[in-house]
């Protein structure tokens, strides 16, 4: 449990951290030669600090950092147990600062104190940890082969990792890329946002203190264009890692098949559906998880609850349900622990959010909307990565479970019904990475995530699937047989 602040003494923190400035490359701050770019705090406007941002030169630097550090096995052939070690004293280290993560974190993005110490920094911690503690029980295996060969099946890190963030969870989305690359072995560089570049130069700087080697963990704050875009073509990045919008996504696989070939793996957007069926059970557990799934994040989250396909004969009740749910949610301050929705992360979104509300509000803030709206509207097709929750009347369970997967996206989608069989055959039939039941999450540390169709390529983040994204497979065939008995054929 942990123990919140008042606002008044988050505030206070705020006005006193010491904040990161520059890029981590090899094991130390050095200003970039990119220009100056603001950090500022999405719910005041007020600039928190000037970054100093990479540029094409320090891309190059950084990944021959990172290959030095790959090359020279201080890392990637340490004893697992050891690195181990080391990411567990850094997840130490994350929690004797966690406060003070928590607050850059909400400074800097516009989330809720309340969701950064309750939900972000511990989810942040344990995925490090959980990653840490799988790595030395990962093994693989020999292959049937004849009696004159041994083939031993190799995991081996696949080198150098660009891990390129989004700005809507980024502690969590970084845990999510460097706790199980480093785990495997791998030197990350690390693009994050331009809008949130400081928890993850703190947690680069923390990882040193840690034991991580110089060039194993990078981070160059900077857009997309200036520092993702050479990290994407860069001839000798092994795997890009990324997460945003699927437009960018794109890019990522145009930049590797123009340069080097590099793994891609896309977590990408989404357009999830929550179908709830004729026989659901127990309407106020259902406008909790859709509440929640919807508006958590301010909306800004790629698996939110994003289009409510409910049957006619319970969508006048729960709808009742729901609104009486979001008068409890509280609009406001992030620094405030009594808030839920804080601010969106910047101008630009909540001019796109607004768009498609022809909302005539301004500022920082966006009240939660639901809309009713049919299948074929803008609010039911486009991602709108705010809170707003789109809601589509159906006459049958078979038409939820058909406009669920009417979308370029599958990403996830949640299924409320009594029917025990019912539910399963529609988890199965939505083309989505995560379907929970009954409920609404993202699945745990230990559950893979990740999309079908647009909403990912490549890979899984979480779990030990995750782990197949940062390692290559190797086979190696041993001939067994003795040349003196002359040509034996494995
Ligand atoms: N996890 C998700 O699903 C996320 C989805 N989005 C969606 O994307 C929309 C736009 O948000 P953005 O922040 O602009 O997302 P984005 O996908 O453009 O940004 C994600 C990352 O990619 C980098 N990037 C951007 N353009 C690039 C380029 N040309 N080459 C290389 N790297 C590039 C950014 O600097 C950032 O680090 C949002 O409104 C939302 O709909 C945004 C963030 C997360
Ligand atoms: N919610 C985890 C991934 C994302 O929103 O970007």
């Amino acid at each position: 449990m942990t123990d919140l602040l008042t606002k008044a003494e988050y505030a206070a923190i705020a006005d006193t951290l010491d904040l990161p400035r520059s890029p981590f490359i090899d094991g130390k701050f050095q200003r970039g030669g990119g220009p100056m770019m603001a950090t500022t705090n999405p719910a005041t406007g007020e600039e928190i600090t000037q970054v100093s941002t990479a540029d094409t030169k320090d891309v190059d630097l950084a990944v021959t950092k990172a290959r030095e550090a790959f090359d020279q096995g201080h890392w990637s052939k340490l004893d697992p147990d050891a690195r181990k070690d080391i990411l567990i004293r850094l997840c130490k280290l994350l929690t004797r600062n966690k406060r003070e993560l928590a607050v850059m974190e909400s400074v800097e993005s516009g989330k809720p104190i309340l969701d950064c110490e309750t939900i972000d920094l511990p989810e942040t911690i344990h995925c490090i940890k959980w990653h840490a503690e799988a790595i030395d029980k990962i093994y693989d295996q020999t292959a049937p082969t004849g009696d004159g060969a041994l083939a031993v099946i190799l995991r081996e890190p696949i080198g150098v990792v660009a891990a390129i963030l989004p700005w809507n969870f980024p502690l969590m989305m970084l845990a999510w890329k460097i706790g199980p690359a480093l785990a495997a072995g791998c030197s990350v560089i690390v693009k994050p946002a331009e809008q949130t570049s400081l928890t993850a130069l703190r947690v680069a700087e923390l990882a040193h203190e840690a034991g991580v080697p110089r060039g194993v963990l990078q981070v160059l704050p900077g857009d997309g264009p200036s520092v993702g875009e050479p990290l994407g073509r860069h001839m000798d990045v092994d795997l890009v890692t990324f997460t945003g919008s699927t437009e960018t996504g794109r890019r990522f696989l145009r930049y590797a098949a123009d340069s080097n070939l590099k793994k891609v793996v896309l977590e990408c957007g989404g357009k999830n559906p929550a179908l709830v069926f004729d026989d659901a059970e127990n309407l106020d557990h259902v406008a909790e998880h859709v509440v929640n799934a919807a508006f958590w994040n301010a909306g800004q989250n790629c698996s939110a609850t994003s289009r409510l396909i409910v049957h006619s004969s319970v969508k006048a009740a729960l709808m009742e349900k729901i609104d009486a749910r979001l008068r409890d949610w509280k609009l406001g301050d992030p620094l405030d622990p009594a808030t839920h929705i804080g601010a969106l992360i910047d101008t630009d979104h909540c001019a796109k959010v607004r768009g498609f509300l022809d909302s005539k509000e301004d500022g920082p803030f966006v009240a939660p909307v639901v809309v009713e709206v049919s299948a074929d509207d803008a609010c039911a097709r486009d991602e709108i990565f705010g809170p707003v929750l789109s809601v589509i009347e159906v006459a049958s369970n078979d038409e939820a479970v058909q406009v669920a997967n009417d979308t370029a996206y599958g990403l996830a989608a949640s299924v409320f019904s009594a029917g025990g069989r019912r539910a399963i055959r529609a988890a199965r039939d939505i083309k989505a990475g995560t379907v929970t039941v009954n409920c609404y999450g993202e699945g745990n540390i230990a559950t893979p995530f990740g999309g079908y169709k647009q909403s990912g390529f490549g890979g899984r983040d979480n779990g030990l699937h995750a782990h197949d994204q940062y390692t290559e497979v190797k086979t190696i065939w041993i001939d067994l047989n003795d040349p003196a008995d002359g040509d034996n054929v494995a």
